[in-house]
This record gives C-alpha cells, sequence and structure tokens, in this order.
C-alpha cells in the first residue's frame, strides 16, 4: 500500500479553518471518511491528490509533496466525483475512458487494450459508443469509476460516489469497490458502505475526533449526531 501522510495540515477559506491542524498516517487498503455536512472531509480528502493544498502542513503520498509534485501525484491518486458529469469529458464512452490515457505514452494497441479490459470489467462494453453524457445516474458513476482506474493509480479517492445513485446502482458500486486492489479512501454519508472498511476517520468541525476500525468509528460518530 501507498503511505499518504498529512503533517500538521490546516486549510483555510475565506470564512475561516476548514481543515484543522491534522497529522495522519494513512497505510490501510480501505479507509472511510465520515463527519457532519461542512465537516471538511472534501476537503481533506482533495488534499490527497492536490486539488486543495494546505494552507499550513504538508501533505506526502510515497514521499512527494502533493503541493509540488502535483503531476506525479496524479498519476498516483485517481479521484472519483459525486457529480460523475463534471468527470465526463469526451462525446463516447469509449472515448472518456480512453482520454484518461492521453499522456500515458502507451503505444496504440496497448492503450486500446487497456480501455476494452476496463470496459469489460464494469459491463461498459455494450455502450462503449454511446454518448456518455446520456447514461444512467448509475452507469456514469461507473463510467468515471472506470475512467479513473484506467489509468491504474494505486490509490483511488471517492468523494461521496454513491451520494447521487439509488440503492441498487449504490450496492453495484459497493461491490465494485470491494473487489479492487488499489487503496481506497471513501468520503460518504452511507455508513453502510464503510462498515466493511478497514479504518474510517470521523471529522467534525476540520478536526478529527474519532479514528477506528469501522464498528468503533461508526458508533462514536451515530453518538456525535445523535
Ligand atoms: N472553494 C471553497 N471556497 C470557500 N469555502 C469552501 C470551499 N470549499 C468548501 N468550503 C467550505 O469549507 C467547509 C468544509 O467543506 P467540505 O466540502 O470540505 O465539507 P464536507 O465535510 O465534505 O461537507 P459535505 O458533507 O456537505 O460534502 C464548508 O463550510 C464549505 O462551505
Amino acid at each position: 500500500m501507498s503511505a499518504i501522510r498529512f503533517d500538521g495540515v490546516s486549510h483555510r477559506f475565506d470564512d475561516g479553518l476548514v481543515v484543522d491542524d491534522v497529522t495522519l498516517e494513512l497505510t490501510e487498503r480501505r479507509i472511510g471518511i465520515v463527519g457532519a455536512n461542512g465537516s471538511g472531509k472534501s476537503t481533506l480528502a482533495r488534499m490527497v491528490n492536490g486539488l486543495v493544498t494546505p494552507t499550513t502542513g504538508t501533505v506526502t503520498v510515497d514521499g512527494l509533496d502533493v503541493a509540488r509534485h502535483g503531476r506525479e501525484v496524479r498519476r498516483r491518486v485517481g479521484f472519483v466525483f459525486t457529480n460523475a458529469d463534471t468527470q465526463i469529458v469526451m462525446p463516447t464512452v469509449r472515448e472518456d475512458v480512453a482520454f484518461t490515457l492521453r499522456r500515458h505514452r502507451l503505444d496504440a494497441p496497448t492503450a486500446a487494450a487497456r480501455v476494452e479490459a476496463v470496459l469489460e470489467r464494469f459491463g461498459l462494453v455494450e455502450l462503449a459508443d454511446r454518448p456518455a453524457h446520456r447514461l444512467s445516474g448509475g452507469q456514469k458513476q461507473l463510467l468515471a469509476l472506470a475512467a479513473v482506474l484506467v489509468g491504474e493509480p494505486a490509490i483511488v479517492v471517492a468523494d461521496e460516489p454513491t451520494t447521487l445513485l439509488d440503492a441498487r446502482n449504490a450496492r453495484r458500486i459497493a461491490e465494485h469497490f470491494a473487489t479492487l486492489d488499489e487503496q481506497l479512501i471513501v468520503v460518504s454519508h452511507h455508513l453502510e458502505l464503510l462498515e466493511s472498511f478497514d479504518r474510517v476517520i470521523v471529522m467534525e468541525a476540520g478536526r478529527i475526533v474519532a479514528d477506528a476500525e469501522p464498528e468503533a468509528a461508526l458508533d462514536a460518530y451515530r453518538a456525535l449526531i445523535g
């Protein structure tokens, strides 16, 4: 597993401190982050691949400072957004998956084979030539995950990946998560999604208020939110 380290990390937006002096080492395979709305989860998750940089402190991935080595870090850390629409950049499903590989310096047959393998894995082969924007919400989220995984990142960060999905599609995403070899960090309000994870971090007002195996951490979170 990769080692993600937060060292005295704070982040301030205009209206105040959103992440408040967080020190963490994330080495487990599957890590969940929970917390009330506005507690700083997304900001923390975004710092793992440099979408947000710390106001103070450092975040490193395998020793690489995320603020200084953004491009290298983003190769290692794939990010899945809540709203898959924001992630679709190409007209068709196949083109959208292939787009991830544009800077990977692969020869065309190798790139094409990687795209087909990932389409197959996510049950997207029959949809490959469809307009990506016309897929259903669940299909779009699978496409977003496929488009991230085709780049073979070591780490996948997903920010509320099931929030916009119905129960069936949410379960599908959870099943795919269960089969991933990659290290996975998931921000979620769907607590059952995190029950089988290795570690769950609970945030409150920018701080980590519980950090344990899921049962204990989720109990602490339920107690916190009453
Ligand atoms: N780009 C931004 N500019 C200014 N303030 C921001 C920005 N992004 C987030 N914030 C503020 O930072 C705080 C934490 O936001 P963040 O999205 O990290 O919380 P969260 O725990 O992920 O919340 P939610 O569960 O609602 O998604 C919120 O008060 C939010 O309004």
